[in-house]
């Protein structure tokens, strides 16, 4: 199987700040990863360079077959679907919930002369079916909820039929019901074997949708275990990955994390 992300030996550098450290990692086309990580662990700088959009400081990074510096990102980029808070923001709050979805088969946010194939509507419009928002296709984006908006940009983020979908903490500030209607929908992405290679970058093992394959845990921007989910999601890894001792618990497909009794703050 060819990995569709092949990162190797990638560290991130600002001023003085490491963000990345030594980062190898490869991602296969059937393949579907969740990063966890704690706050500030590099969890987004690493999709940053997933998604083309930041080059390693060292290291090399080879996207869809293609190596980042030696290849044109704007050809590479319709082909990564990346749906994350800060595109969410640059979404005009006037566009319509259709047109929404519909741009992104030409990379643009806001609709300004390009004219639609009949195709793409359809295609937009079983996304929003996919995604239970079929109804709200003619509404305005700024007027929907948050989970109402989340579930737009993950129908936007396939539009261009991605062959890596990249999903920045997809269920952040969605009420128990929004997270579980996602986590449902995820899952059903997950388990269908024409999707793209998924990576799900989340804080909360509970956000992590059945179906999911693998696992990264980062830790201070460097790899801190990865692998296959079941083999590298044990209390032990995630203590060691959030500085914080916790009771894990697995069942119908879903996991639970809770601090141990007694346990001391972090550091
Ligand atoms: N341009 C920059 N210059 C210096 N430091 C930066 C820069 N961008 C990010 N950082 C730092 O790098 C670290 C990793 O940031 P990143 O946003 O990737 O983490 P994250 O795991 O996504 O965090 P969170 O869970 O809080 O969203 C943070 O400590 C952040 O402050």
């Amino acid at each position: 199987m060819t990995s569709v992300l092949d990162l190797q030996a990638v560290t991130i550098r600002r001023g003085t700040t490491t963000i990345l450290e030594d980062l190898s990692w490869q991602v296969r086309e059937d393949e579907r990863w969740v990063v966890l990580g704690r706050n500030g662990a590099g969890k987004t700088t690493l999709l940053q360079v997933a998604s083309g959009r930041m080059h390693p400081t060292r290291g090399t990074a080879t996207l869809l077959g293609s190596r980042l510096g030696a290849t044109d990102v704007f050809e590479l980029r319709p082909r990564i679907g990346l749906s994350s808070a800060a595109l969410a923001d640059r979404i005009p709050s006037g566009e319509t919930v259709k047109d929404v979805v519909l741009t992104a088969a030409y990379g643009v946010t806001g609709r300004w002369r390009e004219s639609y194939e009949e195709l793409d509507e359809t295609r937009a419009n079983d996304l929003l079916a996919a995604f239970g928002v079929a109804h709200l296709a003619q509404r305005y984006f700024g007027t929907l909820s948050e989970g109402e908006r989340k579930r737009v940009q993950i129908a936007r983020s396939l539009m261009s039929d991605p062959e890596l979908l990249l999903l920045d903490e997809p269920a952040a500030g969605l009420d128990l019901g929004g997270r579980e209607e996602l986590v449902g929908a995820l899952a059903e992405l997950a388990r269908d074997p024409r999707s793209p290679a998924l990576v799900l970058v989340t804080h909360h093992v509970e956000e992590i949708p059945p179906g999911f394959t693998h696992l990264l845990l980062l830790r201070g921007g460097k790899v801190f275990a990865a692998g296959p989910i079941g083999e590298v999601l044990t209390a032990e890894n995630l203590s060691g990955a959030f500085d914080v001792p916790l009771r894990l618990e697995h069942g119908d497909g879903r996991w639970t994390a809770h601090a141990s009794a007694g346990a001391a703050s972090r550091h």
